[in-house]
């Protein structure tokens, strides 16, 4: 029944593994999970019929949990909107001569919830992100009340996106449900070990301080054999 919002500190810092793993635990607790995907740029058309194809963060999703396309894939009812413009929401939208409709994702998520326990859905880029001109994904999501997962990394920087995201999402009267931890970036450039540790460090106990209800993950990097690696394990009361 509940839907739980993965959102991040910025494009590309990994909403879908980590949505796409939450998933594949839930799933391995027995908890019957589909993710979805508010919104989607960047989409190849296919060649032969014009037609947009499933969202790729959709592909990636089913991959991780190990799962083939589920017919609410290939019907787009996990994403209906998709774009070919690889930007924010709003431009791929006008760009295409189309106006996402809120509305439509809404029905979409309750289609879903009458048949599974848990909807985990993906946000596109940050919280801030227009999913419209006057709509932006934080509007969405105060609309619809969803507590929010917020993935975040090692990243040089990322202490201070973090820190902002989390006060945007307490300005809405939002819960902060989870901070995911991406190891992703902790030996990236402008990133060492100290700046990786010290940024956990500084986060844990941030979090701990300020928002003692909600959980930490802590996401491992995924090899590409099987996307196995999991060695982290949500907490009993995840959800
Ligand atoms: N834990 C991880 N293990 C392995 N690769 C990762 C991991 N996290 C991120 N990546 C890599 O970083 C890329 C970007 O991550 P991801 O696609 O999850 O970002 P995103 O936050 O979902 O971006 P978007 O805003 O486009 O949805 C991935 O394609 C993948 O190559
Ligand atoms: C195409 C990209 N990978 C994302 N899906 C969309 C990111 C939108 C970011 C907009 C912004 O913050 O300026
Ligand atoms: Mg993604």
């Amino acid at each position: 029944m509940s839907v739980l919002f993965i959102s991040g500190i910025d494009t590309d810092i990994g909403k879908t593994y980590a949505t796409g793993m939450i998933a594949k635990v839930l799933m391995q607790q027995g908890i019957n999970v589909i993710t979805q995907k508010l919104v989607q740029t960047g989409v190849a058309r296919d060649l032969s019929s014009g037609k947009m194809g499933v969202a790729d963060d959709i592909i990636t999703h089913r991959q991780l949990m190990g799962i083939p396309l589920q017919p609410c894939d290939v019907d787009n009812t996990t994403c209906p909107y998709r774009f070919e413009k690889p930007a924010s929401p709003h431009l791929s939208a006008r760009l295409a001569s189309d106006i996402l409709n809120p509305d439509v994702i809404t029905s979409a998520t309750k289609s879903l919830q009458a048949d599974y326990e848990v909807v985990l859905l993906e946000g596109a880029g940050g919280l801030l992100v227009p999913i419209t001109e006057k709509l932006l994904t934080l509007d969405y999501i105060a609309q619809e009340g969803y507590p929010v997962i917020l993935v975040t990394s090692g990243r040089l920087g990322s202490i201070n996106h973090t820190l902002l995201s989390l006060e945007a999402i307490t300005s809405r009267g939002l819960e902060v449900h989870s901070i995911v931890y991406n190891h992703i970036h902790d030996s990236a450039a402008q990133t060492d070990a100290e700046i990786a540790a010290g940024t956990i460090e500084f986060l844990q106990k941030y979090l701990a301080q300020y928002y003692p209800t909600a959980h930490w993950l802590s996401l491992p990097v995924q090899d590409n054999d099987g996307f196995n690696n999991i060695d982290y394990i949500l907490p009993q009361n995840f959800i």
